[in-house]
C-alpha cells in the first residue's frame, strides 16, 4: 500500500535513535496509550530466525539481519497506524531512512552521551555492536551515530526523564499535533 496519501492522524510512527536509548520500551509505552499496536523489528527478525540478535549475529551474520531489517521496515511503514521501533543501526541504510521519512512520522529518542555511559551495563550483554569495544570506541560510534540520526520529524530529549514522562509527552505532542492538522 503507498502511505504517501495517508491523513497525518493515521501515519505510522517510527522511533530512532542509539542502541538503549529507549525506543522499544518508549514505543511501547507510547502504542499502549494510543491503543496501537507495536512492532519492534528486532523482535520481529528473532522470531523469524528463531533466535536471539546477538546469536543471528553469531551464526548468521550481521549481513542477513540487516537485510531482514530492511525487508521488514518498509512492510512495516507502509502499513497505517503502527508504533515501529528499529534497531539503531536501521537508520545507517539510506532505503530504510528514505522509507521511513516519506511514510511515516520519524521521532528520534535523543540521550546525551553522559546519561547513556550510565546505561551500559543494562545493554552490553544484548547488543553484538558493542560486544568487544572499549569504552573509548563505543563514544567514537555514539558521535558518529549522531549524523543518520539527524533525519526525523521531531526529536525528544530524555536525558532525567522516566519512561513514563517521555511516554505521555509523546502522547501529548502527537494529540496537539494531529488535532491542528485536522
Ligand atoms: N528514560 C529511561 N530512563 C531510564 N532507563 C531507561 C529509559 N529508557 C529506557 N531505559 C532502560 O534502558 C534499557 C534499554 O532500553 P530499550 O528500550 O531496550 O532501548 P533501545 O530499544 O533503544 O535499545 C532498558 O533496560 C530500559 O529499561
Ligand atoms: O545499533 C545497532 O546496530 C543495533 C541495535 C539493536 O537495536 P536497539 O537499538 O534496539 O538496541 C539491534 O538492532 C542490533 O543489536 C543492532
Ligand atoms: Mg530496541
Amino acid at each position: 500500500m503507498e502511505n504517501r496519501q495517508v491523513p497525518l492522524k493515521e501515519k505510522s510512527i517510527v522511533f530512532i535513535g542509539f542502541m538503549g536509548v529507549g525506543k522499544t520500551t518508549i514505543g511501547k509505552l507510547v502504542a499502549k496509550k494510543l491503543y496501537r499496536d507495536f512492532v519492534d523489528i528486532d523482535v520481529e527478525i528473532e522470531k523469524e530466525f528463531n533466535m536471539p540478535v546477538s546469536q543471528i549475529f553469531d551464526e548468521i551474520g550481521e549481513q542477513a539481519f540487516r537485510q531482514r531489517e530492511k525487508e521488514i521496515i518498509i512492510e512495516q511503514c507502509r502499513q497505517k497506524l503502527r508504533i515501529i521501533s528499529v534497531g539503531g543501526g536501521a537508520f545507517l541504510q539510506e532505503e530504510i531512512r528514505k522509507e521511513c521519512l516519506s511514510s511515516c512520522i520519524v521521532i528520534f529518542l535523543d540521550l546525551s552521551w553522559e546519561s547513556w555511559k550510565e546505561r551500559i551495563s543494562m545493554i552490553i550483554d544484548s547488543r553484538p555492536v558493542l560486544k568487544g569495544k572499549t569504552i573509548e570506541e563505543i563514544e567514537e560510534l555514539f558521535y558518529k551515530r549522531q549524523d543518520v540520526y539527524s533525519a526525523h520529524h521531531s526529536k525528544i530529549q530524555t536525558d532525567h526523564q522516566e519512561v513514563e514522562e517521555v511516554a505521555d509527552y509523546i502522547v501529548n505532542s502527537l494529540k496537539l499535533a494531529w488535532e491542528l492538522n485536522e
